[in-house]
């Protein structure tokens, strides 16, 4: 029987997001082993400075892929969230399992819900899109950068070094978190979520056919359409993850794709946003990226880029 290699960043999220797929692999009968190969990505040993500034979502993706490249692994789960827009020639996603809880949480000290929380209470993140949302919403907050996994993040919570933190429910959930440790479940109208979060991507080498046709049965058509709409607006905006940009797609109950797709600076104090129905996932996103291009998206994504590159 042949041995699928998996490699999984080392942390505890990655590693139990691809021990969840290859057991789901093997209940659907795939005639394969599977052996789970770790790999310390760029991004695991850069903790200390804000993650747009080191060059984003591909840190985290980079060395997996080339892993795959040379063939030491055959596949990957990756949080689709940490996938950059477009993979590299030679490589697919072979499938998009059913999406977890897309949603953003307020974590707090003395479960104090967003709207209450006292003005000048500190909020960690280090995603310039939760930032700038919640900054939108409460001006008077303020932000500030937090990195490392879960257990590091609720212990300098903890701590008392931040008044709360925003973090992924779809992390939480899987690591198998109470759903009571959750002070807050942020509304997508209040912080619409990034693009592909909640969601898996699972990558293989493009001329692996034997891989992927046992991965294509695992494919949840709800997902994918509505993650592919995501994708397609964030590879027309290309935004990465140095400017404040969130997507998130659901079917309504006509079966179509309704998009909502922000950009904002930020501070907050600029956001643009438009909701888009459609059947055609890329379609749909491209017209989400359009529409925000056409009020002024485009300009504040240079002048963002334009600063940074300035620093
Ligand atoms: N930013 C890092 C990251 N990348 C993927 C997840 C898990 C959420 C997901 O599955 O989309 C997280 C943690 C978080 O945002 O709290």
């Amino acid at each position: 029987m042949r041995t699928i290699v998996v490699g999984s960043r080392r942390s505890k999220l990655a590693l139990t997001q691809t021990n969840w797929v290859i057991n789901q692999l093997k209940a659907l009968g795939a005639p394969f082993e599977f052996r789970v190969e770790e790999i310390v990505t760029k991004g695991d040993k850069i903790l200390d400075v804000t993650l747009s500034k080191v060059g984003g979502k591909g840190l985290f993706v980079k060395e997996i892929e080339q892993a795959m490249f040379d063939k030491r692994i055959d596949m990957a789960v990756h949080s689709m969230k940490d996938m950059p827009a477009v993979l590299p020639e030679g490589l697919v996603i072979g499938s998009i399992p059913e999406r977890e809880d897309p949603r953003d949480v307020l974590i707090s000290n003395g479960d104090v819900l967003l709207n209450d929380l006292p003005s000048g209470a500190v909020i960690g993140t280090s995603s310039l899109r939760r930032s700038a949302q919640i900054l939108a919403r409460r001006p008077d907050l303020e932000i500030k950068w937090i990195r490392g996994n879960i257990d590091t993040r609720m212990a300098k919570l903890e701590s008392g070094e931040y008044d709360g933190i925003i973090l992924a429910a779809s992390g939480l959930k899987r690591m198998g978190w109470a759903e009571d440790t959750v002070t807050e479940f942020i509304d997508q109208d209040i912080c619409v979520p990034a693009v592909g979060q909640g969601a898996l991507s699972i990558e293989c080498r493009e001329d692996d056919k034997e891989l992927l046709e046992w991965l294509g049965k695992f494919t949840d058509m709800k997902t994918s359409d509505t993650v592919i709409a995501e994708r397609a607006f964030l590879a027309k905006m290309e935004g990465g993850c140095q400017v404040p940009i969130a997507g998130y797609a659901d079917l309504n109950d006509k079966n179509e794709i309704v998009l909502t797709a922000l950009v904002g600076s930020p501070d907050g104090k600029v956001i643009y946003k438009e909701i888009v129905t459609g059947t055609n996932p890329v379609e749909v996103g491209n017209r989400a990226a359009d529409q925000l291009i056409s009020q002024g998206a485009k300009d504040l994504i240079d002048s963002v880029k334009a600063e940074l590159d300035s620093e």
